[in-house]
């Protein structure tokens, strides 16, 4: 079993729901990424996304997209997010995901990424611009190199789909709680507890709910539906806004405190 379905499996033994904050890989810089992982960890997260930067990313919003480009500026590049991750995930004790979008595993070539992440310690991968019948050859070297694989569905996505796409996923299944793009929002969308009991009916792999999640009390809905939270955008700006990180660091602990039995 790989190292995120064993966290979720754990999880579920304590009844408890898993906290998962995304941060932009690179984001102000490698230094501040290798702090921030064991920050996030002490905090409290059960698992943590890291994002890979890139030039065109169509599913961001404007805060990730920002987070984004001041990676890119400040010089991170995928050899050395990775070797980053290399320095720090062996210590870590909390699974990390890597978010890359297709077009950075096609360019470095699949089998090579796949390579190069698991001899970073990398657990998992979310490609969102991939959907799970054109993932083959990703699947194929995904097994080879023991990496998980987490594939998104949306509230849009019919139930063969669903399946599909939980079929094809190693870790978690990522609920999208929206038709848009990453960021901030007032609520959640009214349909979340019918997507999710939709989700139910294909697949008994754990569900983690991403997209406009960012308060306590959305958290602690979003728990009592789902096996975990992924919270993106508000992690992100709480980093920018507070380079002593105490900022993020009480963001994931009032989260957490949303998630508690
Ligand atoms: O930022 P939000 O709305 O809290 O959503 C999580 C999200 O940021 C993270 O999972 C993510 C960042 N970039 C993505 C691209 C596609 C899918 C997911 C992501």
């Amino acid at each position: 079993m790989n190292q995120v379905a064993a966290r979720y499996e754990s999880l579920r033994r304590d009844r408890r729901k898993a906290l998962i904050p995304y941060l932009m890989g690179g984001d102000p810089g490698l230094r501040e990424t290798a702090d921030l992982l064991t920050v996030l960890s002490e905090a409290g997260a059960d698992l943590i996304e890291v994002g890979v930067p890139f030039s065109d990313p169509v599913a961001d919003g404007p805060i990730i997209q920002a987070a984004g480009q001041r990676a890119l500026n400040n010089g991170c590049t995928v050899a050395k997010l990775l070797a980053t991750l290399k320095e720090v995930l062996p210590g870590l004790g909390t699974p990390v995901i890597l978010m890359a979008y297709y077009n950075t595993l096609y360019h470095r070539g699949i089998e090579r990424f796949m390579a190069e992440a698991r001899e970073s310690g990398v657990a998992g991968l979310i490609i969102p611009d991939l959907p799970p019948e054109e993932a083959g050859d990703l699947r194929h070297y995904a097994s080879e190199y023991e990496i998980g694989l987490n594939f998104l569905v949306a509230p849009t996505s019919p139930a063969e789909r669903i399946r599909q796409a939980a079929e094809a996923s190693t870790g978690f299944l990522y609920a999208v709680s929206l038709k848009g793009v990453t960021g901030v929002r007032n609520q959640l969308p009214a349909g979340i507890p019918d997507f999710i009991a939709r989700i139910k009916t294909q697949t008994s792999k754990p569900v983690g709910v991403g997209f406009g999640i960012s308060t306590l009390e959305q958290a602690r809905s979003i728990g009592q539906l789902a096996d975990g939270v992924i919270v993106g955008s508000a992690i992100v700006q709480a980093i920018a806004e507070d380079s002593s990180f105490q900022k993020v660091t009480a963001a994931v602990r009032n989260l957490k405190e949303g998630l508690a039995g």
